[in-house]
């Protein structure tokens, strides 16, 4: 697994492109056969990807005896007919659908390709599978605005339940390019963007940074970008796609949010 420690908005001043890649980007979430890792220190948010036929393994970092030990997961389907077994009970997942595995699961197998997500957790809630229609989709932008999108919250306090965990997947209309305009930060939360469903070819050009002071991160489909506290996060596509959103921290409301207006932004 790899490790990436916390970063103050003050070490983002003077970091060349590679720098800021390395802490932000997380690059290389898939390999066949395998379940890919990546812990972050902030809110110790673990993101990774699994592909193929998979068992969630137990990086000697997290010093438990099986993964949910202490923690809890988000896992989204990227393709349809995927498979999840969660100690022997198994789920069938098309893609955009999620699973929440609650604490304690001991046995956590996949087949398919699936973006996984998981926070410490202090209690253990059920696993539950979720469709795109029990998300209770909400329709956010306009044409006009280049942002018409389909926000789908699937754990969340009034969705599925779990300790910390927060997640839902975005999708842009055809045509429409921007996420998150206006933009916000969330100084109680850390959140996650995964962007998928767009053409090898094209790219994401992601913002952060401290609103007065953004930088930009051109992101890959299938890669994913951490955004600490105090960092903006939104971007445009150079097509719509759709991207799943996470967050842990201090609470779950989703509302809690610091917002930027547009002309604030440098
Ligand atoms: O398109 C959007 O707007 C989002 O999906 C925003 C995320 O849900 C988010 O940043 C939640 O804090
Ligand atoms: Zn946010």
């Amino acid at each position: 697994m790899e490790s990436r420690h916390a970063t103050a908005p003050d070490q983002l001043t003077g970091m060349d492109t590679e720098q800021l890649r390395r802490r932000f980007l997380v690059e290389d979430l898939f390999a066949p056969g395998e379940v890919r890792l990546t812990y972050s220190h902030e809110d110790r948010i673990v993101v990774g990807g699994s592909d193929g036929v998979t068992e969630l393994p137990c990086p000697a970092e997290l010093r438990a005896e099986f993964f949910l030990e202490r923690r809890e997961l988000g896992v989204v389907a990227l393709a349809d007919a995927g498979v999840v077994t969660v100690d022997g009970e198994r789920y069938e997942l098309a893609a955009k659908e999620v699973l929440y595995v609650g604490r304690g699961a001991r046995d956590v197998r996949f087949d398919g390709r699936f973006y996984l997500v998981s926070t410490p957790a202090h209690a253990g809630h059920p696993t539950v599978k979720a469709t795109l229609d029990d998300a209770e989709p909400v329709r956010l932008g306009s044409q006009d605005g280049s942002n018409d999108r389909t926000i789908y919250k699937y754990i969340h306090v009034k969705g599925i339940q779990s300790c910390q965990l927060v997640l839902g997947v975005t999708v842009l209309a055809p045509g429409s390019m921007w996420n998150t305009m206006p933009c916000h930060t969330h100084e109680r939360r850390t959140e996650v963007y995964f962007y998928f469903d767009l053409p090898e070819t094209d790219r994401v050009v992601h913002l952060m940074g401290r609103p007065d002071a953004t930088r930009n991160l051109i992101v890959a489909p299938e890669q994913a970008v951490i955004s600490p506290s105090w960092s903006v996060h939104c971007g445009f596509g150079t097509r719509s796609y759709a991207f799943v959103w996470a967050m842990g921290g201090e609470n779950q409301a989703y509302e809690d949010v610091e917002p930027v207006a547009i002309g604030d932004l440098r």
